[in-house]
């Protein structure tokens, strides 16, 4: 097995009083796509934002515990967020453009990162909507409103919005439900090539799609890890009933 990318040890994590994240210890491995499934409010969207400190916009969170990045801890007082963001993109459930050009969009994240040179951003520019397969659909309209793009090529459009600022890690939150059935499938494919180049963690309700995408999958139940193994272990083979009862369909 790769190398762990990231490392979470004793995470804890309260909304006020509530205790949403419980003890959470587990290894993400680089160049994998691990998916977190469980029933609604179990927890996998408060993890996946503790990954980049985007808890930390929440008012009266408190989270305590390690979560390793390359061995360095991300919850260190010194660490810069806006970096720590950079290196650990997000992708949403609703496409979000900005309502600006498709080109505009692309070459925001690089812009805010100082790169001002108009050759090296059409360069930025057309490597991230290759790397999130939509440059042939929109090499002939960069300059047109982002917004005017169907459901399924906006969400590809926000995927190579994050690669363009070079991360080393892609958290994806429910990324396909808003989305029609072809365009699911151009997303699931294409995170399997994303992992070549990045540590994948994707947010999924729908099981058969983490049976799909994923190397290795996580299982929340009201707050807690219960477990997290190799896919094809946690889908034939789970160690916990409770898994199993969810997976089989008993509940959730
Ligand atoms: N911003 C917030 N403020 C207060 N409580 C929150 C906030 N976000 C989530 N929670 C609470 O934390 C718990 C976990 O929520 P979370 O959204 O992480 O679950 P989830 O497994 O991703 O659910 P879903 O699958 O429905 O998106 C829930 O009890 C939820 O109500």
């Amino acid at each position: 097995m790769q190398d762990s990318k990231i490392s979470v040890s004793g995470l804890n994590l309260f909304y006020g009083e509530n205790h949403a994240l419980k003890d959470i210890n587990i290894k993400i491995h680089e160049n994998t796509v691990m998916a977190l499934i469980g029933p609604s409010g179990c927890g996998k969207s408060t993890f996946l934002k503790c990954l980049n400190r985007m808890n930390d916009l929440v008012d009266g969170v408190k989270v305590d515990g390690k979560v390793l990045l390359d061995g360095e801890d991300i919850y260190d007082p010194g660490v810069d967020t806006t970096l720590l963001r950079k290196k650990v993109g997000m992708v949403f459930q609703q496409p979000n453009p900005f309502p600006m050009s498709i080109y505009d969009n692309i070459a925001y994240g690089p812009r805010i990162h100082g790169i001002k040179n108009k050759s090296r951003l059409d360069e930025i520019v057309e490597n991230a909507l290759k790397g999130a397969a939509i440059f042939d659909e929109v090499k002939d309209r960069l300059k047109a409103p982002a917004l005017g793009l169907s459901g399924g090529q906006q969400q590809r459009l926000c995927i190579a919005r994050a690669l363009a600022v070079e991360p080393e890690v892609l958290l994806m939150d429910e990324p396909t439900s808003a989305l029609d059935p072809i365009s699911t499938l151009k997303i699931e494919e294409l995170m399997n090539d994303l992992k070549k180049r990045y540590t994948v963690v994707v947010v999924t309700h729908n099981m058969q799609q983490a049976a799909r995408v994923s190397d290795e999958t996580a299982f929340f139940l009201l707050g807690e890890l219960v477990e997290a193994d190799e896919t094809m272990n946690i889908f034939g083979h789970p160690k916990d009933k409770r898994t199993e009862d969810y997976i089989t369909g008993r509940f959730g």
